[in-house]
C-alpha cells in the first residue's frame, strides 16, 4: 500500500477564499473514510492524491513522489472515481468502456475479456455490456464509472461520493464491494452509514481537517458541527 502524506498543504483557487487550509496528514490505513458539509473542501483534497489538483502550498506525495511532478506515474497506483460518472465514460459500449482503462496495462486480448467479463458479473451490467454507455441510468453509470476504474487493479481506490445515485440495492453492492476489495479505500460520502466498519474517518469543515479519528467519533464530531 502506498504511503499518502500531506504536508502544510493550503490551496485557493484563483483569488478566492483558501478551500484547504494548512492540512498535514498520512493517509495509511486501509479504509479512509472523508466527511463533512458541502463546500468544505472534501473533494479537493481527495483530487490531490492523484494531482488533479495540486496545492498552491504545500506537497503532497505519494510513495515519496510529489503530485507536483510525477502525478502520471501516481495515477497508475491511485484510481479515481468520480461523483458525475459522465465525466469518466469515454467509451461508446459498456463493455468498451471498461476495457479502455485496461489499454496501458498491455494484458493478452483473452486477459483482458476474462477482466472485463468479471468485473462486468461483479457490478451487475453482464446485461449491459453490448449497451451504448450514454443511454444507461444515472446509477448504472455509476456502476460502469466504478467497475472501470477497478479493472485497472488500483493500490489506492479514491471514490467522491460513489453512491449518490444508486438505489438500496445498489448501494448495499457497493458496500459490500468496498468491504471486499483487497486495496486501500478513500471514501468521500454523505451517506454515513458507509462508514460502518472503516478504520479512521476525518472531518472537513471549512477546509480545516477538525477530526480525525474512528467513524462513530468522526460521526458525532461532524453531526455537532451541523446542529
Ligand atoms: N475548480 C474550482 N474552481 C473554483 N472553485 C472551486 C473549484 N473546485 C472547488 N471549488 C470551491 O472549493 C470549495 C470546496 O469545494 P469541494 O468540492 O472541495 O467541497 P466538498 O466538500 O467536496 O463539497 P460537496 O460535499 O458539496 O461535494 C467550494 O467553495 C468550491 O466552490
Amino acid at each position: 500500500m502506498p504511503l499518502i502524506e500531506f504536508a502544510e498543504v493550503t490551496h485557493a483557487f484563483g483569488d478566492g477564499q483558501p478551500v484547504l487550509k494548512d492540512i498535514t496528514v498520512e493517509l495509511t490505513e486501509r479504509r479512509i473514510g472523508v466527511i463533512g458539509a458541502n463546500g468544505s473542501g472534501k473533494s479537493t483534497f481527495v483530487r490531490m492524491i492523484n494531482g488533479l489538483v495540486i496545492p498552491e502550498a504545500g506537497t503532497v506525495r505519494v510513495d515519496g513522489d510529489s503530485t507536483a511532478n510525477q502525478a502520471r506515474r501516481i495515477r497508475r497506483k491511485v484510481g479515481f472515481c468520480f461523483t458525475n460518472p459522465d465525466s469518466q465514460i469515454v467509451m461508446p459500449t459498456v463493455a468498451e468502456d471498461v476495457a479502455f482503462g485496461l489499454r496501458r496495462l498491455r494484458l493478452s486480448k483473452t486477459e483482458v475479456q476474462q477482466r472485463v467479463t468479471d468485473v462486468l458479473a461483479t457490478y451487475g451490467l453482464t446485461e449491459l455490456a453490448d449497451r451504448p454507455a450514454h443511454t444507461l441510468s444515472g446509477g448504472q453509470k455509476q456502476l460502469l464509472a466504478l467497475a472501470s476504474v477497478v479493472v485497472t487493479e488500483p493500490e489506492v481506490l479514491i471514490l467522491d461520493e460513489p453512491t449518490t445515485l444508486l438505489d438500496l440495492s445498489n448501494e448495499r453492492r457497493i458496500r459490500h464491494e468496498i468491504e471486499r476489495l483487497d486495496l486501500q479505500v478513500i471514501l468521500v460520502t454523505h451517506h454515513l452509514h458507509l462508514l460502518d466498519g472503516f478504520d479512521r474517518t476525518l472531518v472537513f469543515d471549512n477546509g480545516r481537517l477538525v477530526c480525525d479519528d474512528e467513524p462513530d467519533q468522526a460521526r458525532a464530531a461532524y453531526r455537532s458541527l451541523a446542529s
